[in-house]
Parts: C-alpha cells; sequence; structure tokens
C-alpha cells in the first residue's frame, strides 16, 4: 500500500509518498519536471536505484558524516557541469540522512537551484531528514553550520530499503518516532512500521507547511532534542541521534512534570513510550548534570535562559527561561545505567 502525503507550501507544494516499492515513481514524478537528465547520487547498490527513464549520470556517494562537506558538494557541483545539467534537469539523492542533506545542499546551489527528488533509504531519513527542506553540510567547526532551505519536488519513502537496514538505525529512526506521540501524531505504538513513518511524516509535513523556515512552530519538532543534543556530546556521539532523543524525551515528561505542566500519569506515559519502542531510557551513568546544563545553555531554544519544548495542558509548547533548579531537578530523577548497557539494551 501506499500513502500519499501532501507537504503544503504554496508553489513549492511537492509529495511524500511511503510504502514498498515506491522509489519506482521516480520516473513519473521526472516526467511531470519536464527533466531532460538526471544525476542520481546513490549511496545503495546500483541495482536499488530505479530507472529514471531520462539520460541519468550515476554517482556514487557514502552515508556518514564525514563525506557530508563542502568538498562533497563542489564535488558533485563539478559532475553536474561536466554532464551538462540545466537548471530544468533534475537530481535524486539515495541514501541515508546525510546524503540527502549534502545531495540537497547540491541541488539548493547547483546554477541557484535544480530540482531534487529524495529517495532515502534510512529511517531517520524518511521519518524526518529528507521531508521539510533543510539541506547542510559540517564544518570542522560544528554540525549542519552551513546549508539552504530547497524543498525537494518528491519524497519517495521506499520501506523495501529498509529491509537491510542494521537494527541499531532502525532504532535511530524510532527515536524521532517515539518523540512524535508528544507532538501531535497520537498513539502509533503497535502500528505497522510503514503507518508510523507515514504518520511521522504526516505530522512533519504539517508543522512544516506552519514554518516553512523554522522561526516558530518548527521547534515542535525539537521534542526531546535540548538534552539528547547534549547528549550526544556529553558521550562523543556515543549514542545515536535518535537513542539520545529518546532519553531527552524521558527527560522532557520529567521536567513538565516539576514544573506542574504535565500530571504522573503523563509524566510515565514518556518513559513507557520510549521503552515501548526498545530504546533508551535513563541517562548514561558517568555525564555530569552540570556539563549538561553548560551544553544545553547553549542550545538554539536557549534565546535568554534554558529552553525547551514541552508538554502542558494545551499540548508541546516552546517554554523559555526554565529554571536551572528545577532543570537539575528533573536530571536527578532520571535512572541511570552505563552508556554500554544503554546500548546494549538497544541492540539486543
Ligand atoms: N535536513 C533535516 O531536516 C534533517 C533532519 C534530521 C536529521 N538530519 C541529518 O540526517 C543525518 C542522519 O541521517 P541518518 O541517520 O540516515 O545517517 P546516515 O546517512 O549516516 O545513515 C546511517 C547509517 O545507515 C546506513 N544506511 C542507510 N540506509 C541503509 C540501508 N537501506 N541499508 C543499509 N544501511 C543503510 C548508512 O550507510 C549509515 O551507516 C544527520 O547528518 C542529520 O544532521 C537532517
Ligand atoms: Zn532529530
Amino acid at each position: 500500500m501506499t500513502t500519499t502525503i501532501p507537504v503544503r507550501l504554496g508553489e513549492r507544494s511537492y509529495d511524500v509518498l511511503v510504502g514498498p516499492g515506491v522509489r519506482t515513481a521516480v520516473a513519473d514524478v521526472i516526467r511531470r519536471l519536464g527533466a531532460k537528465r538526471a544525476v542520481v547520487v546513490s549511496a545503495r547498490p546500483k541495482e536499488w536505484v530505479p530507472d529514471t527513464g531520462v539520460e541519468t549520470l550515476q554517482l556514487p556517494a557514502r552515508d556518514g558524516e564525514p563525506d557530508k562537506r563542502l568538498s562533497t558538494v563542489e564535488a558533485l557541483c563539478g559532475e553536474f557541469v561536466r554532464f551538462g545539467l540545466t537548471r530544468s534537469d533534475v537530481v535524486v539523492s539515495c541514501g541515508g540522512g546525510t546524503t540527502t542533506d549534502t545531495v540537497g545542499l547540491a541541488a539548493a546551489l547547483y546554477h541557484r537551484g535544480v530540482a531534487v527528488i529524495h529517495l532515502p533509504t534510512s529511517l531517520l531519513a524518511q521519518v524526518d531528514a529528507s521531508v521539510g527542506g533543510k539541506t547542510a553540510v559540517n564544518l570542522p567547526e560544528g554540525k549542519n553550520l552551513v546549508g539552504a532551505f530547497w524543498q525537494p519536488s518528491a519524497v519517495l519513502c521506499d520501506t523495501d530499503y529498509l529491509s537491510t537496514l542494521p537494527r541499531r538505525e532502525i532504532l535511530n529512526g524510532l527515536g524521532e518516532i517515539a518523540r512524535c506521540h508528544f507532538i501531535g501524531a497520537g498513539d502509533l505504538r503497535g502500528l505497522p512500521l510503514e503507518e508510523q513513518i507515514a504518520a511521522s511524516v504526516t505530522l512533519k509535513a504539517g508543522v512544516v507547511a506552519e514554518d516553512e523556515r523554522d522561526s516558530g512552530k518548527r521547534h515542535l519538532l525539537n521534542y526531546g532534542h535540548t538534552l539528547g543534543h547534549a547528549l550526544e556530546l556529553a558521550t562523543g556521539f556515543g549514542l545515536r541521534h535518535g537513542e539520545a532523543v529518546a532519553i531527552g524525551t524521558v527527560f522532557a515528561g520529567r521536567l513538565a512534570g516539576v514544573l506542574g505542566r504535565i500530571d504522573q500519569s503523563r509524566v510515565d506515559e514518556h518513559l513507557a513510550v520510549v521503552g515501548h519502542y526498545g530504546l533508551p531510557t535513563a541517562l548514561p551513568e558517568d555525564v555530569d548534570p552540570d556539563g549538561l546544563v553548560r551544553q544545553m545553555h547553549r542550545d538554539k531554544k536557549a534565546l535568554s535562559g534554558l529552553g525547551f519544548v514541552l508538554d502542558g495542558p494545551a499540548g508541546a509548547e516552546l517554554v523559555t527561561d526554565v529554571p536551572e533548579d528545577a532543570v537539575f531537578r528533573a536530571l536527578a530523577q532520571m535512572p541511570r545505567a552505563p552508556l554500554d548497557k544503554l546500548i546494549g539494551a538497544v541492540t539486543a
């Protein structure tokens, strides 16, 4: 079954297709765009790349943060020129979120913007990275520091790609799905994975339609991320992003409880939902609360004081100037476990 989710952005609107085999729709999308040539940049095996129906240059890519950098964008654009790609042609990305981000930025910059279609192949890229038009690469100074808003012409979330995804990468994506429970998707537990992907994309599409440029409502998507980012750094990226967000989601529940925004049963629901997905729910044993709070002060939501997206009587919203002592109290309430046990829990 294929689910079609529209991302409504006026003349930049597009569809996200979710389901087995949807990658083959790429030829239809390209025909509708009227492109005569395509460059497919793929981190997956050649036979996984669908037929485009037009003259195509296929370029290999490598997923992973090391290649998500400006020199990759420059190299891709050079290949586009040598192939003769014009502004009315199309670029296709096929890979994890690092590849869709990098190829998306190359498409945004080449000739000041050429159409791009994403074929995300990791769960995280299907539910999050490929949808919404944010593209970026890393600098040695930090992640995602150079980027552009560039909406794709279509996103094809072919769930057949997920069959070869390592278990830990599935869990990485489930971390993002779990947080959707608290930002408007409702209870997705027990649904087939494909429906959970579609629900997560629908939620993101709605938020992006209201706040394409991340100046307001898009903050919601950062549920669990303030502590999550701090934990990724504190563990030297020993936790995958989705794992850190999972722990951050449990923490967001505790903090909302400490602040009296939600009752104990809703606090407990955070633990239950994250635990349901087999994701870690405890803080790594040796992380220091002072260090975490220092790092959370650097979060982009911390315009002044500490900022978190927190559940409350009117649903989740951005809460600024959260008192430090409440944050320390919520951190102190978190269970603790050795890092290898946390990761062990998810790989079991
Ligand atoms: N643009 C956005 O809005 C946005 C949102 C969230 C995350 N991101 C970015 O996405 C990136 C993370 O994405 P990711 O988790 O996909 O990382 P990734 O691209 O590094 O992929 C994770 C791992 O899964 C492997 N993989 C991917 N698909 C596979 C498949 N079908 N079979 C087997 N292995 C497969 C990759 O080779 C890699 O080892 C980060 O750089 C993050 O900044 C962007
Ligand atoms: Zn995330």
